[in-house]
Protein backbone atom coordinates (compact mmCIF):
# COMPACT_ATOMS: atom_id res chain seq x y z
CA UNK A 1 0.00 0.00 0.00
CA UNK A 2 1.72 3.45 -1.26
CA UNK A 3 0.25 6.78 -1.03
CA UNK A 4 1.01 10.58 0.63
CA UNK A 5 1.10 11.41 4.34
CA UNK A 6 -3.32 11.20 4.59
CA UNK A 7 -4.52 9.56 1.41
CA UNK A 8 -6.34 6.99 2.93
CA UNK A 9 -4.11 3.82 3.05
CA UNK A 10 -5.21 3.63 6.46
CA UNK A 11 -9.10 4.04 6.04
CA UNK A 12 -8.73 1.72 2.56
CA UNK A 13 -6.78 -1.25 4.65
CA UNK A 14 -9.30 -1.55 7.50
CA UNK A 15 -11.59 -2.33 4.80
CA UNK A 16 -9.64 -4.90 2.87
CA UNK A 17 -8.97 -6.75 6.27
CA UNK A 18 -12.71 -6.82 6.57
CA UNK A 19 -13.53 -8.13 3.43
CA UNK A 20 -10.48 -9.99 2.51
CA UNK A 21 -9.05 -11.16 5.64
CA UNK A 22 -5.21 -10.21 5.36
CA UNK A 23 -2.80 -9.22 7.63
CA UNK A 24 -2.69 -6.15 8.13
CA UNK A 25 0.64 -4.24 8.99
CA UNK A 26 1.33 -0.54 9.65
CA UNK A 27 4.76 0.58 9.52
CA UNK A 28 4.15 3.49 11.22
CA UNK A 29 1.41 1.38 13.52
CA UNK A 30 4.52 -0.50 14.75
CA UNK A 31 6.72 2.27 15.03
CA UNK A 32 3.72 4.18 17.45
CA UNK A 33 3.62 1.06 19.70
CA UNK A 34 7.12 0.79 20.42
CA UNK A 35 7.08 4.66 21.37
CA UNK A 36 3.90 3.60 23.44
CA UNK A 37 5.98 1.18 24.72
CA UNK A 38 7.84 3.94 26.41
CA UNK A 39 11.38 2.07 25.93
CA UNK A 40 14.52 4.01 24.84
CA UNK A 41 14.51 2.86 21.28
CA UNK A 42 11.15 3.96 21.31
CA UNK A 43 12.10 7.91 22.35
CA UNK A 44 14.88 8.13 20.02
CA UNK A 45 11.77 7.01 17.38
CA UNK A 46 9.44 9.38 18.31
CA UNK A 47 11.83 12.24 18.04
CA UNK A 48 12.37 11.03 14.43
CA UNK A 49 8.51 10.81 13.27
CA UNK A 50 7.72 14.33 15.63
CA UNK A 51 9.91 15.63 12.89
CA UNK A 52 8.69 14.05 9.85
CA UNK A 53 11.80 12.20 8.94
CA UNK A 54 12.37 8.67 8.10
CA UNK A 55 13.33 5.87 10.79
CA UNK A 56 16.11 3.96 9.57
CA UNK A 57 15.81 1.09 7.22
CA UNK A 58 16.99 -1.60 9.33
CA UNK A 59 14.81 -0.58 12.16
CA UNK A 60 11.92 -0.86 9.77
CA UNK A 61 12.35 -3.44 8.25
CA UNK A 62 13.10 -6.03 11.40
CA UNK A 63 9.89 -4.72 12.79
CA UNK A 64 7.95 -5.58 9.85
CA UNK A 65 9.80 -8.65 9.45
CA UNK A 66 9.16 -9.91 13.21
CA UNK A 67 5.28 -9.09 12.72
CA UNK A 68 5.26 -11.08 9.57
CA UNK A 69 6.79 -14.33 11.26
CA UNK A 70 4.53 -14.02 14.33
CA UNK A 71 1.72 -14.34 12.09
CA UNK A 72 3.15 -16.93 9.56
CA UNK A 73 0.86 -19.83 10.79
CA UNK A 74 -2.25 -17.98 10.34
CA UNK A 75 -2.62 -15.52 7.46
CA UNK A 76 -3.67 -15.72 4.06
CA UNK A 77 -1.64 -12.60 2.90
CA UNK A 78 -0.07 -9.78 4.06
CA UNK A 79 -0.89 -6.31 3.17
CA UNK A 80 1.64 -4.11 4.09
CA UNK A 81 1.14 -0.04 4.70
CA UNK A 82 3.84 2.28 4.83
CA UNK A 83 6.39 0.48 3.72
CA UNK A 84 8.48 0.64 1.14
CA UNK A 85 8.79 4.47 1.77
CA UNK A 86 11.83 4.81 -0.50
CA UNK A 87 13.38 2.44 -3.57
CA UNK A 88 15.78 1.15 -0.94
CA UNK A 89 13.27 -0.50 1.23
CA UNK A 90 11.82 -2.15 -1.57
CA UNK A 91 15.37 -3.66 -2.61
CA UNK A 92 16.11 -4.94 0.45
CA UNK A 93 12.72 -6.39 1.45
CA UNK A 94 13.02 -8.18 -1.28
CA UNK A 95 16.41 -9.70 -0.66
CA UNK A 96 14.81 -10.45 3.11
CA UNK A 97 11.22 -11.34 3.08
CA UNK A 98 10.36 -11.81 -0.97
CA UNK A 99 8.51 -9.40 -3.83
CA UNK A 100 5.18 -8.01 -3.30
CA UNK A 101 2.52 -9.08 -5.75
CA UNK A 102 1.10 -5.80 -6.04
CA UNK A 103 1.40 -2.33 -5.39
CA UNK A 104 -2.04 -0.30 -4.32
CA UNK A 105 -1.41 3.53 -4.92
CA UNK A 106 -3.51 5.24 -3.70
CA UNK A 107 -3.33 8.53 -5.41
CA UNK A 108 -4.72 11.91 -3.64
CA UNK A 109 -3.48 15.46 -4.81
CA UNK A 110 -1.52 17.50 -2.00
CA UNK A 111 -3.77 20.01 -1.07
CA UNK A 112 -5.98 16.96 0.26
CA UNK A 113 -3.55 15.18 2.22
CA UNK A 114 -3.20 18.52 4.10
CA UNK A 115 -6.99 19.29 4.97
CA UNK A 116 -7.08 15.54 5.91
CA UNK A 117 -4.51 15.10 8.29
CA UNK A 118 -5.15 18.41 9.51
CA UNK A 119 -8.84 17.19 10.55
CA UNK A 120 -7.30 13.83 11.44
CA UNK A 121 -5.01 15.72 13.82
CA UNK A 122 -8.02 17.27 15.99
CA UNK A 123 -8.56 13.45 17.24
CA UNK A 124 -5.95 11.23 16.20
CA UNK A 125 -3.64 12.07 19.12
CA UNK A 126 -0.92 11.71 16.73
CA UNK A 127 2.00 14.47 17.72
CA UNK A 128 2.83 14.52 14.02
CA UNK A 129 -0.22 15.53 12.76
CA UNK A 130 0.22 19.03 12.85
CA UNK A 131 0.99 21.77 10.24
CA UNK A 132 5.06 22.01 10.52
CA UNK A 133 5.02 17.86 10.18
CA UNK A 134 2.57 17.44 8.02
CA UNK A 135 4.35 19.67 5.42
CA UNK A 136 7.97 17.97 6.10
CA UNK A 137 5.88 14.52 5.65
CA UNK A 138 4.65 15.89 1.99
CA UNK A 139 7.72 16.77 1.14
CA UNK A 140 9.40 13.61 1.75
CA UNK A 141 6.69 11.70 0.25
CA UNK A 142 7.30 13.49 -2.86
CA UNK A 143 11.26 13.37 -2.70
CA UNK A 144 11.97 10.02 -1.06
CA UNK A 145 8.83 7.29 -1.86
CA UNK A 146 7.22 8.51 -5.42
CA UNK A 147 10.04 7.05 -6.85
CA UNK A 148 9.06 3.65 -5.38
CA UNK A 149 5.72 4.08 -7.59
CA UNK A 150 7.97 4.64 -10.67
CA UNK A 151 10.02 1.48 -9.91
CA UNK A 152 7.40 -1.09 -9.27
CA UNK A 153 5.51 0.47 -11.85
CA UNK A 154 8.31 -1.08 -14.35
CA UNK A 155 7.55 -4.53 -12.82
CA UNK A 156 3.70 -4.02 -14.10
CA UNK A 157 2.08 -4.91 -10.21
CA UNK A 158 0.87 -0.46 -10.10
CA UNK A 159 -2.38 -0.68 -9.30
CA UNK A 160 -3.59 3.13 -9.09
CA UNK A 161 -7.10 4.19 -7.19
CA UNK A 162 -8.78 7.60 -7.06
CA UNK A 163 -8.65 8.35 -3.29
CA UNK A 164 -10.31 12.43 -3.90
CA UNK A 165 -13.24 10.02 -4.20
CA UNK A 166 -15.41 9.06 -1.21
CA UNK A 167 -14.18 5.86 1.23
CA UNK A 168 -16.67 3.60 -0.68
CA UNK A 169 -16.09 4.18 -4.03
CA UNK A 170 -12.39 4.36 -3.95
CA UNK A 171 -12.67 1.27 -2.13
CA UNK A 172 -14.70 -0.02 -5.21
CA UNK A 173 -11.18 0.49 -6.89
CA UNK A 174 -9.55 -1.14 -4.64
CA UNK A 175 -11.45 -4.44 -4.50
CA UNK A 176 -11.38 -4.66 -8.42
CA UNK A 177 -7.67 -4.36 -7.96
CA UNK A 178 -7.91 -6.91 -5.63
CA UNK A 179 -10.02 -9.53 -7.22
CA UNK A 180 -7.93 -9.42 -10.29
CA UNK A 181 -4.77 -10.82 -8.59
N1 LIG B 1 -11.56 8.94 0.36
C1 LIG B 1 -11.60 9.71 1.46
N2 LIG B 1 -12.40 10.78 1.49
C2 LIG B 1 -12.47 11.60 2.60
N3 LIG B 1 -11.74 11.40 3.70
C3 LIG B 1 -10.91 10.35 3.71
C4 LIG B 1 -10.78 9.45 2.61
N4 LIG B 1 -9.88 8.49 2.92
C5 LIG B 1 -9.45 8.78 4.16
N5 LIG B 1 -10.06 9.89 4.64
C6 LIG B 1 -9.83 10.52 5.94
C7 LIG B 1 -9.73 9.57 7.10
C8 LIG B 1 -8.64 10.18 7.96
O1 LIG B 1 -9.20 11.09 8.89
C9 LIG B 1 -7.77 10.97 6.99
C10 LIG B 1 -6.47 10.26 6.62
O2 LIG B 1 -6.77 8.94 6.21
P1 LIG B 1 -5.82 7.73 6.64
O3 LIG B 1 -6.44 6.51 6.11
O4 LIG B 1 -5.53 7.80 8.08
O5 LIG B 1 -4.52 8.13 5.79
P2 LIG B 1 -3.09 7.43 5.70
O6 LIG B 1 -3.08 6.12 6.45
O7 LIG B 1 -2.73 7.38 4.26
O8 LIG B 1 -2.19 8.52 6.43
P3 LIG B 1 -0.79 8.36 7.21
O9 LIG B 1 0.25 8.08 6.17
O10 LIG B 1 -0.60 9.70 7.84
O11 LIG B 1 -0.96 7.26 8.20
O12 LIG B 1 -8.56 11.17 5.84
N1 LIG C 1 8.70 2.49 6.03
C1 LIG C 1 9.10 3.49 6.86
N2 LIG C 1 10.38 3.90 6.84
C2 LIG C 1 10.79 4.89 7.64
N3 LIG C 1 10.01 5.56 8.48
C3 LIG C 1 8.72 5.17 8.53
C4 LIG C 1 8.20 4.11 7.73
N4 LIG C 1 6.90 3.96 8.01
C5 LIG C 1 6.59 4.88 8.92
N5 LIG C 1 7.69 5.61 9.24
C6 LIG C 1 7.76 6.74 10.20
C7 LIG C 1 7.88 8.06 9.49
C8 LIG C 1 6.44 8.46 9.30
O1 LIG C 1 6.30 9.87 9.15
C9 LIG C 1 5.82 7.98 10.59
C10 LIG C 1 4.33 7.71 10.53
O2 LIG C 1 4.03 6.74 9.53
P1 LIG C 1 2.55 6.59 8.93
O3 LIG C 1 2.65 5.57 7.82
O4 LIG C 1 2.16 7.93 8.42
O5 LIG C 1 1.66 6.12 10.03
O6 LIG C 1 6.54 6.79 10.91
MG1 LIG D 1 -1.92 5.48 8.11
Amino acid sequence: MAGGPGSGKGTQCEKIVAKYGYTHLSSGDLLRAEVASGSERGKQLQAIMQKGELVPLDTVLDMIKDAMIAKADVSKGYLIDGYPREVKQGEEFEKKIGKPCMLLYVDARGETMVKRLMKRGETSGRSDDNEETIKKRLDLYYKATEPVIAFYEGRGIVRKVDSELPVDEVFGQVAKAIDAL
